[in-house]
């Protein structure tokens, strides 16, 4: 179905053009997963590293695209953040194709900050070439064969989420948010940007939930004594995971370790469980759907 509707150029729709989603150059990708949040600061960037770590260790093949072009931060949940993007050529004279960096345990990782030359330095663009370069990176990217891409999105409902939820072939959705009412609100103008997209949510992770103490052994909330449970069902949505405060967490993504702490620690087991289920019922729907849109002019 043509997004007419939301289409940003609607008004100088060029018939001539074929509408359609994006599709990489180099490789083939069979689910594209974006993980999203409403407010920055909740986890999503490690929550996508999470994710990733245990897909892989369910066996798939698995990329992360880094999306959060202005502030990224997947380089540094790998220990990555010295490495470069390599480049490759292609069949096509004088045209390149980026290669990922590999992660410890075989993940396929792509971030502008593989591009630059220190990682501090700030990219100073605006909008439509953020878009633009989000898009290039996500075909001209030799991905290989993956199971699944994941896309580490910006916070929020600007225009970079925009494009990768009109342009790119998202699967599904994760959110990503904190038991907590202000960022609940946040997220549920995420799900109804969603919603209106006709993009599917797979449900959302509440980050940050609880504290484990290690001199008791209980377990105390974090922000709120309403469960994440409850958050999750004022959302309308299924509660994947409900993951810790964890300070050791902190000290190994500062010596790199991050990766290996989350295949290691079985407080993240809870996100084995939630995606070693496929989501069939998902993937149906959206074959239905048939999604199409006009192409980034
Ligand atoms: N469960 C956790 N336990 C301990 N520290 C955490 C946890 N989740 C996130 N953090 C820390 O919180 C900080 C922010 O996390 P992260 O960068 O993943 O957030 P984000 O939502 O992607 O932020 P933004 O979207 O604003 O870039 C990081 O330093 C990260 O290490």
């Amino acid at each position: 179905m043509v997004k007419c509707a939301t289409c940003a150029v609607k008004n100088k729709c060029r018939k001539d053009l074929k509408c359609e989603l994006i599709k990489p150059k180099y490789g083939k990708i069979k689910h594209v997963v974006g993980v999203i949040s409403g407010k920055g600061g909740v986890g999503k960037s490690t929550v996508t590293g999470i994710i990733a770590v245990q897909l892989r260790k369910l066996g798939y093949k698995v990329g992360v695209l880094d999306g959060d072009i202005t502030g990224p931060s997947i380089p540094r949940f790998f220990g990555l953040e010295k490495e470069r993007t390599g480049y490759a050529p292609t069949e096509v004279k004088d045209a390149y194709k980026f290669v990922p960096v590999e992660t410890g345990l075989g993940i396929k990782a792509i971030s502008m900050n593989f591009m630059l030359g220190e990682e501090e330095e700030p990219l100073l663009w605006k909008g439509p070439v953020l878009g633009n370069v989000l898009v290039q990176l996500f075909t001209d990217t030799d991905w290989g064969e993956l199971d699944y891409l994941l896309i580490d999105m910006p916070p929020g409902t600007g225009d970079i989420a925009m494009t990768i939820m009109e342009q790119f072939p998202v699967d599904y959705l994760v959110m990503v948010s904190t038991p907590q009412s202000m960022v609940s609100m946040i997220v549920q103008k995420v799900v109804n940007m969603a919603e209106k997209l006709e993009i599917p949510v797979k449900g959302v992770i509440q980050n940050m939930a609880y504290f484990q103490c290690q001199g008791c052994g209980e377990r105390h909330n974090v922000f709120t004594n309403n469960s994440a449970q409850s958050q999750a069902d004022k959302m309308g949505l299924k509660l994947l995971a409900e993951l810790p405060i964890n300070p050791e967490f902190t000290d190994y993504l500062e010596d790199g370790q991050a990766e290996r702490f989350a295949a290691t620690n079985p407080e993240y087991d809870v996100i084995y469980e939630a995606f070693k289920t496929d989501d069939e019922e998902i993937y149906a729907r959206n074959k239905a759907v048939k999604k199409k849109v006009i192409p980034f002019l």
